[in-house]
């Protein structure tokens, strides 16, 4: 997705959240100042079936979908990370704004394993200690504001959405998901009110691709749609 398409849904959730654009447009400069441009075409994903791993409490129990055959790519979001290596299974890449679990990014970099390391208004500390111990060969530096430099934008929100939106952009046949529950009751309001932003995101991007995501099966109706 280019940045025409995704800024007026960005413009939708700074005014949602109150965040301010000048301060993801600071992070995403130091980002830059931190970042090489990513060669994307190792990662074509063009045809690939794609496992998008969300961190919900209900991630264990479904991982087993990444021993499906059909599934080609597997990405994980954050902390989900962890849960994917630690059962044994290889990560293609990981997609992080590096407030959870940085030092599994730091590894995973150093292990020639891709991240997308994300910065935004209320990350730029983290951008700032972490991404330099990264190996500046397998960081791919993301923004949700305009993308400058080696900076991109392919849109996406939370760490899970954006993945989703990663792997659509890199040419993704079909995405599948393992470690979704948008009605969580374990996390905090503001996580809860990223989630249903994660989820009218989805459905942005299911519809776009003229696809329909599973994990957004019976929730449909209930979700405020976006352009
Ligand atoms: N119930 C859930 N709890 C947490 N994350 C979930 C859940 N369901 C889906 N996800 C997806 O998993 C991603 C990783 O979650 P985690 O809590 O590890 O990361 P996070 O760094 O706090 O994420 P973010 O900063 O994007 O909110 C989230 O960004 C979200 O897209
Ligand atoms: N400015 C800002 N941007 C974000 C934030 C956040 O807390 N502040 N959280 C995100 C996912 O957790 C993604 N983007």
């Amino acid at each position: 997705m280019d940045f025409t398409t995704w800024e007026p849904v960005y413009g939708r959730i700074l005014d949602d959240f109150g965040f301010d654009r000048t301060g993801d447009e600071r992070a995403r400069d130091a980002l830059a100042d931190l970042v090489a441009p990513f060669d994307r075409d190792r990662l074509d994903w063009a045809g690939a079936t794609v496992a998008v791993c969300g961190a919900a409490p209900t991630l264990d129990d479904e991982l087993d979908r990444l021993d499906d055959p059909e599934v080609d790519v597997v990405v994980a979001a954050s902390t989900a990370a962890d849960a994917v290596q630690d059962a044994g299974f290889d990560l293609d890449l990981m997609v992080t704004d590096l407030d959870k679990n940085p030092e599994t990014a730091v590894e995973l970099t150093e292990s020639g394993v891709p991240v997308a390391a994300h910065a935004h208004g209320d990350n730029l500390p983290a951008v700032r200690e972490w991404v330099p111990r990264f190996d500046t060969d397998h960081v791919l530096g993301t923004t949700q504001a305009a993308p400058v430099g080696p900076v991109v934008n392919w849109g996406g929100f939370t760490d899970g959405d954006r993945a989703a939106f990663i792997a659509d952009e890199l040419g993704a046949d079909r995405l599948v998901f393992a470690g979704w529950d948008f009605d969580d009751p374990t996390v905090d309001p503001m996580k809860a009110r990223k989630l249903r932003w994660a989820e009218r995101l989805l459905r942005w991007l299911e519809r776009r691709r003229g696809e329909r995501f599973s994990v957004l099966d019976g929730r449909r109706d209930g979700i405020d749609p976006l352009p």
